[in-house]
């Protein structure tokens, strides 16, 4: 507050460091919440600045990111028997909070185990407590120790919660007392699941090309914005290629933009194929266009995904005046 009627330091004058990772494709910076506290007064204007695709965070291949996850871990759960306990908060592209991310998730937990030595974390998110496992070695899920030498890749096994198509819990618009499933909004047939943020998912045959069938950038804004979804929705295009295979591809909610992997997007997929009599079997592979997650969606249980974190690189990033590229 005191930051805009004192002399204040020039932007990137102040700095706080940083982690960049992705999750097949789907990419986060991650700070220490204890960094950043007091150091960055508007986390919002922060994403912003860093996130953008063209001006934003350089360092890899790619420019920007699609969020920042700012992590608060609990010291008195470090070092003893159990899971460590960290406060995952993500603020993506345009400074909205989401109340949950599969692939962050798993960023988020790779960082945890990195500071803490910890393989089981236990994520506190808007959505709820997430439990993750991180594992070393095996990438792939399949057994033998294939990736033990990259140490900079691990495979983390997220708990995702149950999906839920009840109206309140996407959530539908208040008039709404029946799920929505496949149902035209907007030019989509779509059914609509809470894998702890709202998706809108629309299966695609095959034979019309598939999730590449459709100009999703034009497609998936009118449903992302329709009046049956009050907190807005992700949209998700699938399509089933095998028994228990399906691609994917994600326009988010937050990012206003197609992501290269969303793991609620993958859940949602996954649930959305089961209610439709689309999968016969509960293990499934969905692949976005940034690599394949394994999901699970058990009838009565907790669904899972799996996929891996990689870390790209560390670098400070300097602080952007509060106010500067944001909305406040
Ligand atoms: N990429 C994320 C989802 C972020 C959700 C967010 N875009 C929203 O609902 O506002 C994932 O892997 O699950």
């Amino acid at each position: 507050m005191s930051e805009s009627t004192e002399p204040t330091e020039s932007a990137g004058s102040r700095t706080v460091p940083a982690v960049k990772y992705h999750g097949t494709g789907n990419d986060f910076l991650v700070v220490d919440a204890a960094d950043a506290d007091g150091r960055v007064p508007d986390r919002g204007a922060f994403a912003v600045h860093h996130c953008d695709r063209e001006t934003g965070v350089e360092g890899a291949d790619r420019t920007g990111a699609d969020g920042v996850l700012f992590m608060d871990i609990d010291e008195n759960t470090v070092g003893g028997d159990g899971p460590v306990t960290a406060t995952m908060t993500l603020v993506q592209p345009d400074a909205s909070i989401a109340e949950m991310c599969g692939n962050g998730a798993r960023c988020a937990a790779a960082w945890v185990r990195e500071r803490t030595g910890a393989d089981v974390v236990d994520l506190e998110t808007p959505a709820g407590v997430r439990r993750a496992e991180v594992r070393t070695g095996d990438v792939d899920g399949t057994g033998g120790d294939d990736r033990a030498s990259d140490a900079d890749e691990v495979t983390v096994e997220v708990e995702m919660g149950r999906p839920s198509f009840a109206p309140a819990d996407v959530p539908l618009a208040a008039d709404r007392d029946e799920p929505l499933v496949e149902e035209p909004v907007e030019g989509l047939t779509v059914t609509a699941v809470d894998t702890g943020v709202p998706h809108a998912v629309a299966f695609v045959d095959g034979d019309a090309g598939g999730v590449d069938g459709l100009d999703l950038e034009s497609v998936a804004p009118p449903v992302r914005h329709a009046d049956v979804f009050p907190e807005g929705a992700n949209v998700t295009l699938a399509t089933r290629t095998g028994e228990g295979t399906f691609d994917q591809r994600t326009y988010e909610r937050g990012v206003e933009g197609e992501t290269r992997a969303c793991g609620t997007g993958a859940v949602a997929v996954g649930a959305s194929a089961r209610r439709l009599g689309l999968a016969d079997r509960t293990d499934l592979a969905v692949s976005p266009p940034g690599g394949t997650l394994r999901i699970t969606v058990p009838e009565d249980a907790s669904a899972t995904l799996t996929g891996p974190a990689e870390r790209e690189f560390e670098i400070d990033l300097a602080v952007p005046e509060s106010g500067t590229g944001g909305d406040e």
